[in-house]
Parts: structure tokens; C-alpha cells; sequence
């Protein structure tokens, strides 16, 4: 095992019950306040993909956004928001998807990506991969192509490759 991993692993913290009653809660807090583990999750997203040939990252709201820019600073590559529906002041698509504890629906700006950029969707925890799906969904609309999805945290219990097709899924730390 990675140190990186061996110290989220210790980091990350377990919140029971949390936003609805059955579901453990990852909580990455810990890791968002300890400046040392912090800037080594930041380098080893950056030297995971730095040969990938990514044009553009996309950051989902919000805890995609914590990683999602510094990614796209190191690799020296745009950085495209994907939020919530009614955030964004520009014109947008939206989609809605399921999540672990409900749905949601999230939008991009339409001249937010230009055709045939290389995309990379960053997210801080893959759980069933509704929201990631969701963002490559609009990134296709737009006509961006999805290369590879990036992840502080997977949920491998609940099988959120599945929805991913066969692009390239990258976590740091994985629960089964
Ligand atoms: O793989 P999925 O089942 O789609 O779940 C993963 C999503 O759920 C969480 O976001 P949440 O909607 O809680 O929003 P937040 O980041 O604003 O807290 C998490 O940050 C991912 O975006
Ligand atoms: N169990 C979980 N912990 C943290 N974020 C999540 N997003 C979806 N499921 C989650």
C-alpha cells in the first residue's frame, strides 16, 4: 500500500448515520486540515495524470472543487466547474441523477469546454457514480471527450465503475 493511501486511510474519518440514517460517512475534513497530508494528496493526483494529455479538468460541486483546481493549476489546464442546478449565471444544460442518500441535478456552462478536449472528471468520492455519469453526460453534450475519472475516495461496494464504462477510474483510497 501507498503511503498516501496508508495515511488517508488513517485520516479520513467515519461519521455513522450521516446525512440519513444507514449511510457512513466519509468525512475528509481531517484531510483538509492537515497541510502536509493535504499538498501529498494534490501530488500524487498531479503525478498520476501528468502523462495523460488532459486539456481541461472538471470539478463537481463541491468538495470536487478542493482537489479539482490544484490538479488543473499543476497540469497547467483549465478548470471547469459542474454545479448544482441554479449556481451557475451563464447558459447551461442541466442533468439529474440518483445519489446515495437522494437525487440531485447538476449543470455546466455550454461554451464551458470546446469539442474534442480531453477531459478529466475529478470528484472527491466515487460512491454508486450517479454524479459522475451525470458530469461526463453533459461533457459529451457539449462535445468534450471524457478521458479518465479521478478520486480521493471509492466506495467499491457499491459498484460506481459499473456506470463509468471504460474510461480510466483512478482513487487514492478504496473501501470494499
Ligand atoms: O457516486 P455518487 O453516488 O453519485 O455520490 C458521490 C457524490 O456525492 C457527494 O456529493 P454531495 O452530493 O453529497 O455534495 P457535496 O460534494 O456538495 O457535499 C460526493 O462529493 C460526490 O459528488
Ligand atoms: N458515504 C459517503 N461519504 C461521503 N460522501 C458521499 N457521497 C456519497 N456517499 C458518500
Amino acid at each position: 500500500m501507498s503511503d498516501i493511501t496508508q495515511k488517508l486511510e488513517q485520516t479520513i474519518r467515519d461519521i455513522p448515520d450521516f446525512p440519513k440514517p444507514g449511510i457512513v460517512f466519509k468525512d475528509i475534513t481531517p484531510v483538509l486540515a492537515n497541510p502536509e497530508i493535504s499538498k501529498a494528496v494534490s501530488e500524487a493526483f498531479l503525478n498520476y495524470w501528468k502523462k495523460a494529455q488532459i486539456d481541461v479538468i472538471v470539478g463537481i460541486e463541491s468538495r470536487g472543487f478542493m482537489y479539482g483546481l490544484p490538479l488543473a493549476q499543476g497540469l497547467d489546464v483549465p478548470f471547469v466547474p459542474v454545479r448544482k442546478v441554479g449556481k451557475l449565471p451563464y447558459t447551461t444544460i442541466r442533468h439529474s441523477y440518483d445519489l446515495e442518500y437522494g437525487s440531485a441535478e447538476v449543470e455546466i456552462h455550454t461554451d464551458a469546454i470546446a469539442p474534442g478536449q480531453r477531459v478529466l472528471i475529478h470528484d472527491d468520492l466515487l460512491a454508486t457514480g450517479g454524479t459522475a455519469a451525470a458530469a461526463a453526460e453533459l461533457i459529451r453534450k457539449i462535445g468534450g471527450e471524457v478521458v479518465g475519472y479521478s478520486f480521493l475516495v471509492e466506495l467499491a461496494f457499491l459498484n460506481g465503475r459499473a456506470k463509468l464504462a471504460d474510461k480510466e477510474v483512478h482513487a487514492l483510497v478504496t473501501y470494499s
